[in-house]
């Protein structure tokens, strides 16, 4: 077997199929005497390879051609594909090379999808409900509406979706976009006279699916745009999915009729993750970078990064690289050292005082009503919602909660904390207000 494709053999064998195709198939090869020359399609795949796989690829060469390879040589370009060339693509992609090219096509980033995707309270019905319409799309609920704060896995779940659809019917033709590329293709098409091939490709798709829909706010024609595209897919049974980071009616800035639609269909909230949730991410992200993470880091680290998934990764992946750097072990001090700045960052962002501000801005009060000893409705309802915030976004105990609220008593605290658990699965005002203040703290 010739050298590259024993190289690649052996990749195909170490990676997970999207590192191998997105890095490793694109290359070509050629052996020159010792040196055997890479040819990436572009800077992003040559840099990366480059970083990540010259070390490897540099055993593998030597290995295979019993020393004779001594240097490796990364460029970018391409020679006139050889038939070899593509009978070897050909042969380690298999349907696969189809797939990628239509994911390719959709948008789709082919990471994003239900098996990388950690299940919890807070985001088992989002998950659920996307699942079952990836299974049969456009036949259940219409528009699929995921609303949450940021970082909580809005687009993973619309990726997932289409990724699905793409992988169980091999005809169906997806689409994801930003609501802003939505925006600026349209202004690109309509610049070029070629906005009769814009609505048709929208509105061909079996599969639309729209990222942050807040982005349309103030954007009129395209809003204009996106209604008709709406309703012609909704008419033939096509698979509508939005995001955005508020409830349907709230997305303000978009005229109403389109509004309304929104939630025409099912809406589903992903709310932060709980503690539980969070070590179980972390551990995920984790298993994917190959890294093994001790479980008092984990815990350690979701118990610190409450509000955002986003950065819980960006917290574990600086960690990942600093010890990498230094090359000492993940341990709980290494982890509290690496992460201090970022810890931090957190601590300032929410404050008990922060919550109060929030909530009583929120309720049109004033801060000193949460601290006052008066007892009325219009008052206890807002001060729990504060306590029960200050309880999950802060790491202050019970106590340390109970004085900072007009010096009251730790079971005050959490009386307060379990009424509005509670309240939240009954009341779905309470749940709505509760899930905008995560929303604000947290943003
Ligand atoms: N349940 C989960 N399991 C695994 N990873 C998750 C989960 N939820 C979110 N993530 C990860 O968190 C990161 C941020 O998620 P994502 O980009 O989907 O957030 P978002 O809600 O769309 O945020 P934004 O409002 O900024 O668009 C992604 O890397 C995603 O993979």
């Amino acid at each position: 077997m010739a050298l590259w494709e024993q190289c690649v053999n052996q990749l195909k064998a170490e990676l997970t199929s999207a590192e191998f195709n997105t890095w490793i198939l694109p290359l070509q090869a050629r052996v020159e005497g010792s040196l055997l020359r890479l040819l990436a399609p572009n800077r992003f795949v040559l840099d990366w390879t480059r970083t990540h796989y010259s070390e490897r690829l540099r055993e593998l060469s030597q290995r295979y051609s019993q020393g004779r390879i001594s240097e490796i040589q990364f460029e970018i370009g391409g020679f006139e594909r050889r038939a070899s060339d593509r009978a070897l693509e050909g042969q380690m992609r298999g349907g696969e090379a189809d797939l990628a090219a239509r994911r390719a096509a959709a948008n789709l980033n082919a990471d994003f999808c239900f098996e990388t995707f950690v299940e919890g309270k807070s985001n088992q019905l989002a998950r659920a409900a996307s699942i079952q319409i990836a299974r049969n799309p456009g036949a259940t609920y219409n528009p699929l509406f995921i609303y949450g704060g940021v970082g909580l896995g809005k687009t993973h779940l619309m990726h997932a979706v289409g990724n699905l659809i793409l992988a169980s019917q091999p005809q169906a033709r997806v689409i994801y976009l930003h609501s802003e590329r939505f925006v600026a293709e349209m202004i690109k098409a309509l610049q070029h006279n070629r906005i009769k091939e814009f609505k048709k490709t929208y509105r061909s798709v079996n599969a639309l699916l729209i990222d942050d829909v807040q982005f349309f706010a103030g954007k009129e024609r395209s809003q204009e745009e996106f209604f008709h595209t709406f309703n012609a897919l909704l008419e033939s049974r096509q698979q509508i999915v939005l995001s955005s980071d508020r409830f349907p009616r709230e997305v303000p800035g978009v005229e109403e009729r389109l509004r309304s639609r929104f939630g025409w269909g099912l809406t589903v909230a992903i709310d932060p993750p709980d503690l539980e949730t969070s070590v179980a991410i972390l551990h995920s992200k984790a298993s994917l970078l190959k890294v093994n993470l001790p479980e008092d880091v984990a815990f350690f680290i979701a118990s610190h990064i409450r509000s955002n998934i986003r950065e819980l990764e960006g917290a574990l992946r600086r960690l990942v690289a600093n010890a990498h750097f230094t090359g000492r072990p993940i341990t709980l001090d290494f982890t509290k050292q690496a992460l201090r700045d970022v810890l931090v960052a957190q601590d300032r962002q929410v404050s008990i005082e922060n919550i109060q501000r929030t909530v009583a801005e929120y309720y049109k009060l004033r801060p000193s009503d949460l601290l006052s000893a008066k007892r009325s409705r219009v008052l206890a309802r807002p001060r729990q919602i504060a306590m029960a915030l200050a309880k999950e976004l802060t790491r202050h105990s019970l106590p340390e909660i109970g004085q900072a609220f007009g010096g009251r008593d730790h079971t005050t605290v959490l009386h307060a904390t379990r009424k509005i658990k509670s309240l939240r699965d009954t009341d779905p005002g309470i749940a709505e207000d509760y899930h905008n203040l995560l929303r604000l703290l947290t943003l």
